[in-house]
This record gives C-alpha cells, sequence and structure tokens, in this order.
C-alpha cells in the first residue's frame, strides 16, 4: 500500500507536485496517468525517497522509504531504464545489484528468465535496444520479489508483444496480491491493464476512480437505438430534453439512432411510454482514452502546435 498525503514538492517557483492525496492499494494495478509535465515522475521520485516532499508525505506499507530496511525487497522501482552502468552485461548488472542487497543468484537467473533476457544476459548493456533496456530495468525491479511494484513507462519502447507481455505480468504481479503503480501514455493498453486510475494535472489530482467509473462518468457514453419508428423516437427524445440540453442525436443507418445525452435506460422509458418498438438498445461506453481526454483538456500544460505554449485556464 502507497499512501500519500498532501504530497507537494516545488523546484523554485515551479509546483511539480501540488497537495496531492491519494492510496495506491494491492491487488490490483493501479495507473498513474496525466499530461506531460503533469508531476507524475516527480511523485514516483518522492515515493521511492529520490526527491524530497517541500511538504506533505509518502509511505510505502506504513514507512517512509528512506526508512525501509531493505528497500529492494519492499519496493521494485522502475523510474529510467537508461540508468545502468553500460560498459557491464545484464548478468552483471542484476548480480551486482543482487550482491549489494543480499539476494541469491539463484533469483538473478529467476529475473532473467522471467523478462526474456536469457540470450542477452551476457551481452553488454550499452549495445541494448530500449526495449532490451527496459526489460532489464524491470529485471532489476523485480530482482528482490518485492511486494510494492513502481513503473515509469514500462512499456515504453516496447514491440508488441513485449507490451503484452508487460500486461500480463503486472495484471499477474497484481492477481498475487502486490500493490503496483504504473505510469503509461499509451491508453488503450492502459484501459486493459489497470483495475484503478489515477490522475494528475498540472501537479494536482484530478481524478482517483475504479477505471469503469471514470469512463462511465465521461459525457462520450452513447446510445445505439433501431426502430421502424426512428425518427418520431428522435423528436420525442428532443423534445423532451428541452432546449439548452446536450441531447444530441445522429441518424447513423437506416431506422436507426445515435444518442448521446441519454442512458440506455431514459432511451428506452421513452420508447414504452410512446409505445415505440425498439429493435436494438445498445449502450457504447466511452474508451478510457475518449474520457481521459475530456478530463484534461484544461490541464494540458504543453500543446502541440508549433510552440510550446502555457494552457491559460
Ligand atoms: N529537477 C527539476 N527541476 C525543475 N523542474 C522540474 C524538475 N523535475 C521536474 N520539473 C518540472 O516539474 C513538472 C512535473 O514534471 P514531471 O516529470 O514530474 O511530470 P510527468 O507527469 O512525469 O511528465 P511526463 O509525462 O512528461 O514524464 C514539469 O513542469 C517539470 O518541468
Amino acid at each position: 500500500m502507497i499512501n500519500a498525503i498532501n504530497l507537494t514538492k516545488q523546484y523554485g517557483a515551479k509546483t511539480a507536485v501540488n497537495g496531492v492525496t491519494f492510496s495506491v492499494k494491492p491487488g490490483m494495478v493501479t495507473g498513474f496517468l496525466g499530461p506531460n509535465g503533469a508531476g507524475k515522475s516527480t511523485t514516483m521520485r518522492m515515493i521511492v525517497g529520490l526527491d524530497k516532499p517541500t511538504a506533505g508525505t509518502v509511505t510505502v506499507n506504513g514507512k517512509r522509504y528512506r526508512d525501509l530496511s531493505a528497500p529492494l525487497q519492499e519496493v521494485g522501482v522502475l523510474l529510467d531504464a537508461k540508468a545502468v552502468h553500460t560498459g557491464r552485461s545484464a548478468f552483471n548488472h542484476l548480480r551486482a545489484l543482487a550482491a549489494t542487497h543480499g539476494i541469491p543468484v539463484r533469483r538473478v537467473h529467476e529475473v532473467i528468465e522471467l523478462t526474456g533476457l536469457g540470450a542477452v544476459a551476457h551481452k553488454r548493456v550499452g549495445g541494448f535496444s530500449l526495449g532490451m533496456g527496459q526489460r532489464l530495468g524491470i529485471a532489476a525491479a523485480l530482482l528482490g520479489d518485492p511486494q510494492t511494484l513502481i513503473l515509469d513507462e514500462p512499456v515504453n519502447g516496447l514491440d508488441p508483444e513485449g507490451v503484452r507481455w508487460v500486461r500480463q505480468l503486472t495484471r499477474s504481479l497484481a492477481a498475487q496480491g502486490r500493490t503496483v503503480l504504473l505510469s503509461s501514455h499509451l491508453m488503450s493498453e492502459m484501459a486493459q491493464t489497470a483495475d484503478h486510475i489515477i490522475v494528475l494535472g498540472k501537479g494536482r489530482l484530478i481524478a482517483d476512480a475504479p477505471v469503469q467509473d471514470f469512463i462511465a462518468g465521461s459525457s462520450h457514453e452513447t446510445v445505439r437505438v433501431s426502430s421502424p419508428r426512428a425518427s418520431e423516437l428522435a423528436q420525442a427524445l428532443l423534445n423532451a430534453a428541452g432546449p439548452g440540453s446536450r441531447a444530441r442525436i445522429d441518424p447513423v443507418g437506416v431506422n436507426q439512432l445515435q444518442i448521446s445525452g441519454y442512458t440506455a435506460a431514459g432511451v428506452g422509458d421513452a420508447a414504452a411510454e410512446l409505445g415505440i418498438p425498439l429493435h436494438e438498445l445498445t449502450p457504447i461506453r466511452a474508451s478510457l482514452e475518449e474520457a481521459y481526454m475530456e478530463l484534461t483538456e484544461n490541464d494540458v500544460e504543453y500543446r502541440t502546435g508549433g510552440t510550446l505554449e502555457e494552457t491559460k485556464r
């Protein structure tokens, strides 16, 4: 369990993390999301004692990271996969790390197998591809068989097979009851991996919810309906919604409508009241990406479009 209370980090005049309170619970994968510069890496660095909070606290299993007696065995961390001595082989890198933490060499062989590095374990890390470097970073995070894992962009640079492997690995670690905090900018991947998400925007906490609830709260939720009296139903729904409502009805096929601003139950009830038969009534959920884009549209610090531009709120 990771607990952050009023966690704050200032770099000079810049408030990178601003009074953030959240818990990351065991037994599930928690996705950590936010636009570039939102404060995710700074938060992760504070969790593992690489940055000192300006205010507030963060603990892992009730203790600050620096007070953990065997940190590698309690918290596995992947923050910067490139931060490896490039002259060493993967095996020697992991063996040195294991030796300084009282971890047997048997475990080095285990994590090499687990991360698919067997064929390149004795090659110099300097020649590794980005994906191999990521696997090595994940191997190092797993070395102490920790109860808590913090992985910053673990799928960065991985091929589709590698992305899938990280998904299966993190899901199985969570299923074993471990605490897994994972950041990624790949929303489709996050939707398949995370049970719960925490979203930062400009250093503040802007969402902390189960993925399903987060998506359900999006206004991108629509309903598809088919009826031989579709145009009559559309008119009735628009009249009932009244002017200024966010109900929107688009014809999409023969006798078929795409409706937003109404739930499926609302459409079904309205049709029943009017005695209009329905041949289809399908709620179409928003994607995590749509819900995320909607939530963060005012919190994007850097927008594309030629120049880097501070967004005015
Ligand atoms: N050492 C530092 N000195 C000054 N400012 C910093 C420092 N580290 C981070 N920042 C600033 O703090 C803010 C948060 O950065 P952080 O790297 O935590 O964001 P992030 O959410 O991880 O972004 P990304 O998705 O791009 O990795 C940014 O505006 C960044 O420029």
